[in-house]
């Protein structure tokens, strides 16, 4: 009979050297054990032998009682007189091969893997999971190598794929970057996801160990209870009646609303999106200082974070990581990315930190992070002919990215990852007045905070990163002001590019739900 697999999801890694002062270690692990730890480790650094032993001994007593398996960490010893489930080995302790002659047959034994080779080389010995780490910084061990992020976990679980051993992260998880960290660490080739989270400070540090361990468990729980595939959820059908209906509701909400909408952008456009931000109706705040970024994820309704002139990165950093923590939506346009080393390292950080709602950028941005050279960028302009298959690039992007893409151009195209769209709408005077594609990004912003506030807070957690009908929002940026600049070039006192920069405003100021039902061009490609 196979071996029921251990229940991963909340494993609670000891550490009696951070314990809150007076705090007692027995009374902490029950605590946290009646918040819902569903796995214990005992990781004594410095204990001798004896002192190991018994710290063990009770461990196992208490975790008896609520059902929760015990491993020790490094000590085959400690776990054989103990009476624990297993053990947990490191790099460079005993070898799994001996470690399973010398246990018994349903021991589990997790291996640590901080790289590839690794958990290759775990997952061929037979380990039941691997402790993948460190995920983020963290100052309950020294580390010695780099973090991982969250696309160094994906590329470790990818190596999982098809066999029987499971994964935890670990390092710096908190309930701050617990959904991120399991929406994020998902192998781009297998789309295998972590079992569960591993833990230290964020529960023996707390003076609450049962309730920081339960806000950890509701968060896991409702992760492992949902569908991962991709981050915004379709709903309603997605016919181009059903979609430019979708667009119309969220142009009244944003109307409704007036959401804030936070933007970090370049010094070239930023009065520009600012203004067409108020246009529709909704409310700029350009701030990009990194210590303002937790008050303001309260207030945004979204993000938008461009990196056309980048010289706010720590601000970028700062601000996706709080409106990730607060559900909230994050356009990322990812200005010129392919123009030099520096923003393409910048795009990999960003997108290794925060989890991005939409990207969109032209041919050459989308091309550059999707590690196309079909169509290339020079400086902010995309230079190349057409991709011969735009759809299975923007579709294949948003699949890796777990994001909606939108690729602007001649047509524009939208994905979720599962459905492709393409909207025909534009005049050519956007390509000649600067900033039209920023303009878009604010649009997107703003269609995004609507569709946030569209869709009701679930009463209870639902593991998703952001609510509402993000394909949409997409869509409804793009359209607000492509069908704006059709109506803009129509005007008789529009004679050239500088004339239609504030026609454009206007026509969005002037925008209704009939020019947008009658005029948007939209083709369900897939
Ligand atoms: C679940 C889990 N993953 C990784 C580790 C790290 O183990 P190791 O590499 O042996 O380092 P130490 O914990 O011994 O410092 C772990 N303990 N648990
Ligand atoms: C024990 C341990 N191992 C790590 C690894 O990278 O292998 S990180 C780590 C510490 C995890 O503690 P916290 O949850 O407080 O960040």
């Amino acid at each position: 009979m196979p071996k029921p697999p251990v229940d991963l999801a909340l494993y609670l890694v000891t550490g009696r050297g951070l314990l809150p002062p007076g705090k007692d270690y027995y009374e902490s692990l029950e605590e946290s054990l009646q918040g819902g730890v569903t796995l214990v480790q005992v990781r004594e650094k410095k204990a001798d032998t004896a002192e190991f032993l018994e710290v063990a001994v009770r461990t196992v007593g208490i975790c008896n009682k609520y059902n929760v398996p015990v491993l020790i960490n490094d000590r085959i010893d400690i776990c054989l007189a103990s009476g624990a489930a297993g053990v947990h080995l490191g790099q460079t302790d005993m070898p799994i091969s001996i470690a399973r002659q010398l246990l018994p047959k349903d021991a589990i034994i997790g291996i640590s893997a901080g790289n590839v080779d690794e958990a290759r080389v775990a997952r061929d010995a037979g380990a039941d999971y691997v402790g993948i780490g460190a995920l983020w910084w963290t100052e309950s061990k020294q580390l010695v190598k780099d973090v991982l992020g969250v696309r160094g976990v994906g590329a470790i679980l990818d190596v999982l794929a098809g066999s029987p051993t499971r994964s935890v992260a670990i390092g710096g998880i908190k309930s701050t970057n617990l959904l991120r960290s399991m929406h994020g660490a998902v192998g781009p080739d297998s789309s295998r996801t972590l079992d569960g989270v591993a833990v230290i400070s964020e529960i023996v540090g707390s003076t609450t160990p049962k309730a920081a361990a339960a806000n950890l468990k509701k968060l896991i729980t409702a992760f492992l209870g949902s569908s991962p595939s991709i981050i915004t959820i379709a709903s309603g059908p997605r016919t181009p009646e059903a979609l430019v209906s979708g667009v119309v509701k969220l142009f009244q909400t944003i109307r409704e609303e007036t959401p804030i909408i936070h933007q970090i952008t370049n010094n070239v456009t930023i009065n520009s999106l600012a203004n067409i931000t108020i246009a529709l109706r909704a409310s700029p705040i350009m701030a990009t200082t990194p210590a303002e970024m937790e008050d303001l994820a309260k207030i945004g309704g979204a993000l938008l974070v461009n990196f056309g002139t980048i010289t706010d990165k720590a601000g970028m950093l700062a601000a996706g990581h709080h409106y990730n923590r607060n559900k909230k939506p994050i356009v990322f346009d990812p200005v010129g990315v392919g123009a030099t080393a520096y923003r393409k390292a910048a795009a990999k950080e960003i997108l290794n930190t925060w989890q991005a709602t939409v990207i969109k950028g032209n041919g050459g941005e989308i091309g550059s992070l999707y590690g196309s050279s079909e169509v290339a960028s020079r400086g902010v302009d995309s230079v190349g002919q057409a991709f011969s298959d735009p759809a299975k690039v923007v579709r294949e992007l948003a699949r890796r990215e777990r994001c909606v893409v939108v690729m602007t151009g001649k047509h524009d195209y939208v994905s979720d990852g599962e459905h492709v769209l393409r909207l025909s709408n534009g005049h050519e005077l956007l390509e000649n007045i600067t900033g039209a594609g920023c303009m878009a990004g604010s649009c997107v912003a703003a269609f995004c905070a609507a569709a946030r506030l569209a869709q009701p807070e679930p009463k209870d957690e639902d593991g998703r990163l952001v609510r509402g009908d993000m394909l949409v929002a997409a869509i409804g940026g793009i359209l607000a002001l492509s069908i704006a600049s059709e109506f803009a070039a129509a005007r008789t006192d529009v004679h050239g590019s500088g004339t239609f920069l504030p026609a454009l405003i206007d026509e969005v100021y002037n925008l209704t739900p009939e020019k947008l039902l009658s005029k948007a061009k939209i083709e369900v490609l897939q």
